[in-house]
């Protein structure tokens, strides 16, 4: 294998020579070479606990590795910066982009340490200018798009770069919740900055992005360097089996026929909601679709009860349910696997198990009623083994383990309450490719018997290859429902944009 700065045209900004970290038995990093150059996208995939997020934070000085070097004094004595731009990007919503980007920048005080206001507003508006962006820099962050805020992200990483200066940017997942042509725009400043001089460090599991934006890509497989190839030289198949060791299976048509009513909505009004009515069958999957703002990421949450509403109706399985009910929910046989894990969706701080075993079988287990540790532990096993969760640890606190084994234990947990309603949002956050096609199987197997699912996803081609259809919403209403032939990808994006 050639290693990639010999392909490289750019000078080398960072070389990492043979970059080991392990925890306790587990190998998390293991001897791994690569070189970031001047004007170059490198991207780093493989699957989920492969080591990207420890290369990340060895890189950040997080982690001290067991044995290697980071090497940033790489040319004519001059020491590259690397700047991080991590999934959660660090903003202050309510503040607007000229506030975050003079935010602990001492040159934006003025003499009694208040904010410079015109010079700050320029500077702010040449920096998202000089990445070919325009957006109103004086709106809360909270408003822009998810993309336009990770472009405030770079932007702030990137204050004070006069372009002279040597800087690696680390991206880790940046398009993690982004819908269709957000991905293009963010993509189109990850090329502006790198074609500036900057080298760029990409991180992400969407294998058909890291063809669209790299130069170059590195495969990790259990912490090692399993692939060094230029994005020239390869193609989607071959990124997929770099991946995941083998072709992945395709989700196959499902045949069965949908059951009775679970879930009706009747003109539900609520944050980012308007009148939206909805009904899903017992073996029904039906997709959720649309832009930031559309409402889509606030309707599974508010028909589970983890948001209230405003007017309008909810029944589970015939019956009414109160605004905020989430025990009645739970009672009914809802499960709901929410976008932002860390905040809603589990408790890092507990193990996999104790995560697992949090939420009580409706049908079967009494409230007052304890879990045997034997009986724990055999399920716990069964969980893991279904969900394809590794390491094999249940008794490992849930922080401790990838991002994408933490996403299958969240469904997981949900999974065992057996639900009769599956409301999801971002099902794949944060999967590899054959992680995500496990968690397809696993959904349309939970809907074979006779579950009811509502699943929102920013990824048009998930729901048009997941679902039976989709029901897209823009401002908060429902637009269009796509089944049948109309389900594709395409329309699903030409669909969620407003008119
Ligand atoms: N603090 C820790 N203690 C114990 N094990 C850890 C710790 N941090 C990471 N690991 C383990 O190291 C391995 C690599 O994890 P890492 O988070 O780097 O994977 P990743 O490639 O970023 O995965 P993902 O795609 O799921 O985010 C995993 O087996 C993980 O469980």
């Amino acid at each position: 294998m050639k290693p990639n700065h010999d392909r490289s045209q750019g000078r080398p900004l960072v070389r990492v020579h043979g970059l080991t970290k392990s925890f306790g038995p587990t190998t998390a990093l293991d001897r791994v070479d690569l070189t970031v150059s001047a004007g170059e996208v490198l991207a780093v995939v493989g699957h989920n606990g492969s080591g990207k997020s420890t290369l990340v934070k060895l890189l950040a000085g997080y982690h001290t590795p067991d044995s290697g070097a980071i090497e940033t004094r790489t040319g004519d004595g001059a020491e590259t910066e690397l700047r991080f731009i991590h999934q959660d990007l660090g903003l202050v919503g309510s503040l607007s982009t000229v506030e975050n980007l003079s935010l602990g920048a001492i040159s934006g005080l003025g003499a009694l340490g208040r904010i410079r206001g015109a010079d700050e507003r320029r500077e702010a508006d040449e920096l998202v200018r000089r990445f070919g962006v325009d957006f109103e820099v004086d709106r809360p962050v909270d408003e822009l798009s998810p993309a336009e805020r990770t472009i405030v992200a770079i932007a702030r990483a990137l204050r004070g770069w006069d372009e002279e200066q040597d800087v690696v940017l680390v991206l880790d997942e940046p398009t993690a919740s982004l819908h269709g042509a957000e991905v293009d725009r963010l993509m189109a400043v990850v090329r502006a900055v790198a074609e500036r001089g900057a080298g760029i460090l990409f991180i992400s599991h969407r294998l058909d992005e890291v063809l669209g934006v790299a130069d170059t890509v590195v495969a990790l497989r259990n912490g090692g360097v399993v692939g060094d190839v230029a994005c020239s030289e390869t193609d989607y198949a071959g990124l997929v089996r770099m991946v995941a060791g083998e072709e992945v299976e395709e989700l196959g048509t499902r045949t069965s026929e949908p059951g009775d009513v679970v879930l009706r909505v009747s003109d539900l009004e609520g944050d980012a909601i308007r009148g939206i009515s909805l009904r899903v069958r017992a073996g029904e999957i039906v997709g959720v679709a649309g832009i930031l703002g559309s409402g889509r990421d606030e309707l599974c949450a508010a028909i589970f009860g983890g948001r209230t509403y405003r007017s309008g109706s909810i029944e589970i399985s015939g019956r009414p349910l109160r605004a905020g009910d989430l025990r009645a929910s739970i009672g009914r046989g809802a499960a709901y696997v929410p976008g932002d894990r860390h905040k809603y969706g589990a408790v890092m701080s507990m193990t996999a198990s104790e995560n697992l075993m949090s939420v009580r079988i409706p049908q079967t287990q009494k409230p007052w009623e304890r879990v045997r540790a034997a009986d724990e532990a055999r399920e716990a096993q069964h969980w893991f083994a279904t969900c394809g969760v590794v390491p094999d640890k249940p008794h490992m606190e849930l922080s401790h383990f990838s991002g994408g084994n933490q996403q299958k234990v969240v469904l997981a947990k949900w999974l065992r309450t057996r639900p009769g309603l599956l409301l999801l949002e971002e099902p794949t956050q944060g999967v590899d490719i054959g992680a995500k096609s496990l968690i397809h199987r696993l959904v349309a197997a939970t809907a074979d018997q006779g579950t009811a699912v509502l699943v929102a996803s920013s990824e048009a081609k998930e729901l048009a290859q997941l679902c039976d259809r989709v029901l897209v919403l823009s401002e908060g209403e429902l637009v269009d429902e796509l089944s049948g032939t109309r389900l594709t990808e395409t329309a699903i994006l030409n669909a969620s944009v407003p008119s």
